[in-house]
């Protein structure tokens, strides 16, 4: 057995707690073995002075936007997918989404990040990504009907549940899947009443935007007679392994229904405020039983990939959403970005445990910026950055050491993404 050892750190632990320790990896099984004082095997990464935790898991992106960071800003959703992304996106190539992706993978490799959720274009060319660079990923192609005519329409469906079905276990089993219909609004009902009972059968998770903006909330009451979240569960897309993205506008009794199905949201906090969509009432789901993870949205709504960005703007976003200081505390945002966003997507990622994945992020306090280290629990939610994460450990192979990405040439991605978006946004405004 091929071991590595992450010796002398601070240990995150799945109750939130703190402990100096070994982390003892099974290489080949790519598992934690042992979590403790453990003399066995060389050391692989030294982590003395520095914070052990769980990879972050981003359980809802759409990570080749790379490519249209920066291209459309200061818009409400409605008007910047219509007037800016999507004509630009329907120029995108499969070699756009290879090199935007491998951008995207190499922002969350530096951050932290060692599993996404990804719904976009060009899936095969992310899986090959996932697959040449060492992440995780649950991935799902996202399917559009509105404006297409009805073969075509059926023809998107039929293509996300082919690419969930052909490339489950892919990558070593480091790629999951689900079937993507982009939103509730998206995509017809006479799709969904087609197509769900078949991702279903097939096991398949599902995952789909929903109650994004308040705008989308009411016709969809006055063309169902009831909230979307309802009409969702009739259409049978709430199940135990499915995940929607936002759920700005829930209320209390789709709250329940959440809870009840098992269904999780993923929080998406500086999308939601980019696009000025609204503030999701985070605590209010957690109080209900819902699983919450969380997520960055795409890199042109945020307008980075940093999950630590992410947990602080929850946690500030989430006070301000309840009226309370005291709600989505530290932890709960921890929790959130690694427990959360893995049971969310259905990875068995997001704790230093034995058993678990060995998906790990190390982390350098020897900072200005982190001292004094009175929580750094409270440091994880508020206080690093991306640029503080050292080593990058995902299925017990060390994807980053010393701040140095192993699986990618970094000049050359940065080259191939600045030459890929510059070519893209030329077709798009010729
Ligand atoms: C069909 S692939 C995914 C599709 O979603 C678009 N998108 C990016 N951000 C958002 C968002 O916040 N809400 C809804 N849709 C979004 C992306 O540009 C792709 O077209
Ligand atoms: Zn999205």
């Amino acid at each position: 057995m091929t071991t590595l050892r992450i010796a002398d750190g601070q240990v995150l632990r799945p109750d939130m707690t703190i402990e100096r320790a070994d982390v003892l990896v099974d290489q080949d099984a790519g598992t934690i073995l042992d979590v403790g004082d453990v003399d066995e095997g060389d050391v692989g990464l030294d982590a003395e002075g520095d914070l052990v935790i769980p990879g972050l898991v981003n359980a809802h992106t759409h990570v080749a936007m790379t490519l249209l960071r920066g291209y459309a800003d200061d818009k409400p959703l409605d008007a910047w997918l219509q007037e800016d992304i999507w004509p630009v996106e329907a120029e995108l190539t499969a070699e756009d989404v290879r090199v935007g992706t491998r951008l995207g993978v190499l922002e969350m490799i530096r951050s932290g990040t060692t599993c996404f959720a990804d719904m976009y274009f060009d899936m095969p060319a992310v899986a090959e990504v996932v697959e040449e660079t060492g992440m995780r990923a649950m991935l799902g192609y996202g399917a559009i009907t509105v404006g297409q005519d009805d073969e075509a329409a059926r023809q998107e469906l039929q293509d996300s549940l082919a690419f969930a079905k052909e490339y489950d276990g892919a990558a070593d089993g480091r790629i999951s899947t689900a079937f993507k219909p982009h939103s509730l609004t998206t995509v017809g009902e006479e799709y969904y009443r087609e197509f769900v009972p078949e991702a279903n059968e097939a096991g398949l998770p599902i995952h789909f935007h929903a109650n994004e903006t308040e705008g989308e909330v009411d016709p969809l009451v006055d063309e169902h007679g009831e909230r979307p979240l309802e009409y969702a569960d009739d259409v049978g897309l709430l199940g135990e392994d499915s995940f929607i993205a936002h759920g700005v506008h829930t209320d209390a009794t789709e709250h329940e229904l959440l809870a009840e199905r098992g269904t999780a949201v993923v929080h998406c906090p500086a999308s939601n405020m980019k696009l000025a969509s609204g503030m999701a009432p985070v605590q209010d789901m957690l109080d209900a039983g819902v699983t919450v993870g969380l997520g960055t949205d795409g890199a042109a709504s945020n307008n980075d990939l940093s999950m630590f960005d992410e947990m602080r703007d929850a946690a500030m976003l989430g006070k301000l959403a309840a009226d309370d200081a005291s709600a989505v505390d530290a932890p709960t945002v921890v929790e959130m970005a690694t427990q959360g966003s893995a049971a969310a997507i259905g990875v068995d990622s997001g704790r230093i445990e034995p058993g678990a994945n060995a998906d790990l992020a190390v982390i350098d306090l020897d900072e200005p910026r982190l001292t004094p280290g009175h929580d750094l629990v409270s440091h994880l939610a508020y206080a690093v950055t991306g640029s503080d994460v050292r080593h990058t450990v995902c299925d017990g192979q060390v994807l980053m050491r010393d701040r140095t990405v192993l699986t990618l040439d970094e000049q050359q991605v940065v080259q191939d993404a600045t030459e890929h978006a510059r070519a893209l946004v030329d077709r798009a405004e010729e």
